[in-house]
């Protein structure tokens, strides 16, 4: 089977993109890994699959892999390549696209700029809905790991995010601690562990350590974790710019029962096909 696919980053956050609605694709986990592979594959930390919308209304469905292999809920990076990669496909002409994720409909929109704003929805606090082990929700967990008790924001985007603030986000033990907070028991579902350094009301610098693909030069749905932590910490203000080492995104979180607002880049890079 021959597969057209399309190479996209968001803020170096990188994705496979498969056009399922002109195309007829079925992959399993051993096919996805495969295509992520960077040396065997494609290369990338998701795989991207647009689909026709199940529901009347709406424009298209997408579904999404980790490079591990993995179906997961949401992504926000590659929230904002589906738009592109729609309109570039000439799926569509809309430059407001609602589309059908696993974790519910979202609405990203193309700006005159070129970027994509993505409203990601309201964040999920209530430990069920992450989902996380804890009896009551709070804006803060203590989490042991490896004997040390860490302090936790917990909460969803769509996805399960554990978000904590260190002094210096270059020497924060992302690789060594963040899969040992992924694999922690306390999340059923693995989580995405975020490591948040507060450099003013407005800005914040990130790293997280993503759950089925390690750590990614940028996390869409982690930024908007991260900010909706600092605000709840009372260390941020409503809109902040999220310094990835991928690059800049802006994050707008107005308060409680609010939806969190997410406008970035969203790059073509090549496109090509794959034997399978
Ligand atoms: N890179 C993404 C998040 C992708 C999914 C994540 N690794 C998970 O397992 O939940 C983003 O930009 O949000």
């Amino acid at each position: 089977m021959k597969i057209r696919f399309t190479k996209m980053h968001g803020q170096g956050n990188d994705f496979v993109v498969i056009d399922a609605v002109r195309q007829s694709v079925s992959l399993d986990r051993e096919q996805v890994r495969r295509i992520a592979d960077r040396h065997f594959g494609v290369g990338c930390d998701q795989l991207l699959v647009v689909e026709p919308p199940t529901t009347a209304g709406n424009d298209f469905r997408y579904r999404i892999w980790n490079s591990d292999g993995g179906e997961v809920e949401q992504c926000g990076n590659g929230s904002r390549c589906f738009v592109r990669f729609v309109l570039d496909q000439g799926l569509t002409t809309k430059t407001e696209i609602r589309v059908e994720t696993a974790s519910g409909v979202i609405v990203p929109r193309l700006e005159s700029t070129g970027q994509v704003t993505v409203d990601m929805g309201a964040p999920r606090l209530a430990p069920a809905q992450v989902p996380f082990d804890a009896a009551e929700e709070r804006v803060t967990y203590p989490l042991v790991v490896d004997g040390v008790t860490l302090e936790v924001s917990v909460l969803s985007m769509g996805n399960p995010h554990a978000v904590q603030v260190v002094d210096d986000v270059d020497r924060a033990p992302v690789t060594t601690q963040g899969p040992r907070i992924e694999n922690h028991p306390a999340f059923p579902k693995r989580v995405n562990a975020g490591f948040m350094q507060v450099v003013s009301r407005d800005a914040i610098r990130l790293r997280v350590w993503e759950r089925g693909a390690g750590e990614t030069l940028a996390c869409g749905t982690g930024a908007c974790a991260a900010v909706v932590s600092g605000i709840r910490r009372g260390l941020l203000d409503s809109r902040v710019r999220v310094t990835t080492r991928g690059g800049p995104l802006s994050i707008l979180w107005p308060g409680p029962g609010h939806a969190v607002m997410m406008t970035g880049d969203a790059v073509r890079v090549f496109d090509g096909e794959i034997e399978l």
